[in-house]
């Protein structure tokens, strides 16, 4: 039987030395894509953009996701994001998301260009829900970000996955003087269509960096007249976004984690490289935490996956808001809370931190 966790440590989920729970795991299955977006972070990965599609063999296996699933889900994780480079691109793609439903929420981001081949066959699989990134709708301008005449085939993605009965999300990343006046374009076409809106500033990862200071446009464009249209506005599941329902029943929702530490706050999750590396934060530059390493030294699945949640373990003790509150002598810390009635944590209150760790000195049960 496969070991458990000792002090009842197990499904009750682990948090960070800042309170913050583990719930999710964002996956980038390969580091190939079919586009080259000019502003594209790769999860934080590398500094480099994508790979060309062909120039890579997977390092970890169906199984290897697998046992991950499950490592993940017995420390309380829940929802899986797939990502990548372009995770359509890998063939093997329903196969992963098939193991991992058994664990939990499986969602996608994608760029769509390959789900008219693939959206049935993923919901099929499983898969809940799909992010797919669409820029613009202007041929000349979606050339100038992804380097390839492609819209079409984009808008064809996102028809497939209305069509195969999977909740959409289009993800717009807003770029000064190339796509900040199609916002409201593409709004009215979610209204249309029935797909929801997730309007994004660049983050400086990866290409994003070099291109943060000439391109990045913040969301309050858009923000005051969503918030004057809207019924109501919610609190995502993760980084406290802001979400806006509109009357049509379209939510927009803003993603603005640059120098926010309401965002960094409501991050509950870790990222998994396509190398098996763990990245506590998409800014991360290292160490490393290692599944792959973990899975490759052999043994049996119990062991495995006992394995693969000592290094998660690892990765969420070095787990740490990126943006924090820096409060002078004196200052009481701002009152923020979100729907899970947590509060920000600062750093003075980090027994979580040992707990987490105390748990990888416990005797381990074969149960
Ligand atoms: N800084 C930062 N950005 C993030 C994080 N998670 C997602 N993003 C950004 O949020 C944008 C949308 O990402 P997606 O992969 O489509 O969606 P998601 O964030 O996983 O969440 P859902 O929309 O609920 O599926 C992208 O620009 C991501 O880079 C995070 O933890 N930190
Ligand atoms: C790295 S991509 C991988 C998945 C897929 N290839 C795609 O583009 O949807 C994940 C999401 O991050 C967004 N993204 C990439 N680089 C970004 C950056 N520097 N700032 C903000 N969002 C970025 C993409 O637009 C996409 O919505
Ligand atoms: S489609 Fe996604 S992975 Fe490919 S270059 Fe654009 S952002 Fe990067
Ligand atoms: S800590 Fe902040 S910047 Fe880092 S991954 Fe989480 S939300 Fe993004």
């Amino acid at each position: 039987m496969s070991p458990t966790l000792a002090g009842g440590q197990e499904g009750a989920g682990v948090v960070d030395a800042y309170g913050r729970p583990l719930r999710d795991l964002r996956i980038a299955i390969t580091p190939e894509c079919n586009l080259d977006c000019f502003f594209c972070h790769m999860e934080g990965a590398t500094e480099s953009g994508p790979m060309r599609p062909g120039s890579w063999s997977p390092v970890l296996s169906v199984e290897d996701y697998d046992i991950i699933g499950e490592a993940a889900s017995r420390l309380g994780v829940d929802s899986f994001k797939l990502t990548g480079g372009e995770p359509l691109i890998r063939g093997d793609v329903e196969k992963i998301v098939a193991v991992l439903a058994k664990y939990g929420e499986v969602s996608m981001t994608t760029n769509g260009i390959l789900l008219p081949l693939k959206a049935s066959s993923l919901r099929r699989a499983g898969l809940a829900r799909v992010n797919v990134s669409l820029h613009s709708i202007s041929e000349e301008v979606y050339e100038k970000i992804t380097r390839r005449r492609a819209v079409k085939l984009a808008l064809k993605g996102v028809e497939a996955a209305l069509k195969a009965g999977l909740r959409v999300k289009v993800n717009m990343v807003l770029l000064r003087g190339l796509n900040e006046g199609e916002f409201w374009r593409i709004l009215r076409l979610a209204e249309d269509l029935g797909f929801d809106l997730q309007v994004i500033e660049v983050h400086p990862a990866g290409r994003g960096r070099r291109v943060l200071s000439s391109f990045r446009r913040p969301i309050d464009v858009v923000e005051e007249r969503l918030s004057s249209m809207a019924m109501a506005v919610e609190t995502g599941r993760l980084h406290n976004r802001r979400v806006y329902r509109l009357p049509s029943g379209v939510r927009v929702y803003l993603v603005d984690p640059v120098e926010n530490p309401v965002f960094c706050m409501g991050c509950y999750r870790v990222r998994l490289t396509w190398d098996g590396r763990l990245l506590p934060c998409i800014y991360w530059k290292g160490p490393y935490p290692n599944v792959a390493e973990a899975l490759r030294r052999g043994g049996s699945r119990g062991e495995k996956v006992w394995r693969v949640m000592k290094v998660l373990l690892e990765a969420n003790a070095l787990r740490r808001p990126t943006y924090l509150f820096r409060l002078g002598d004196g200052q009481e810390p701002p009152r923020i809370g979100n729907r899970r009635g947590l509060r920000l944590a600062l750093p003075g209150r980090a027994k979580a931190e040992r707990l987490a760790y105390s748990s990888l000195e416990a005797p381990l049960i074969e149960g």
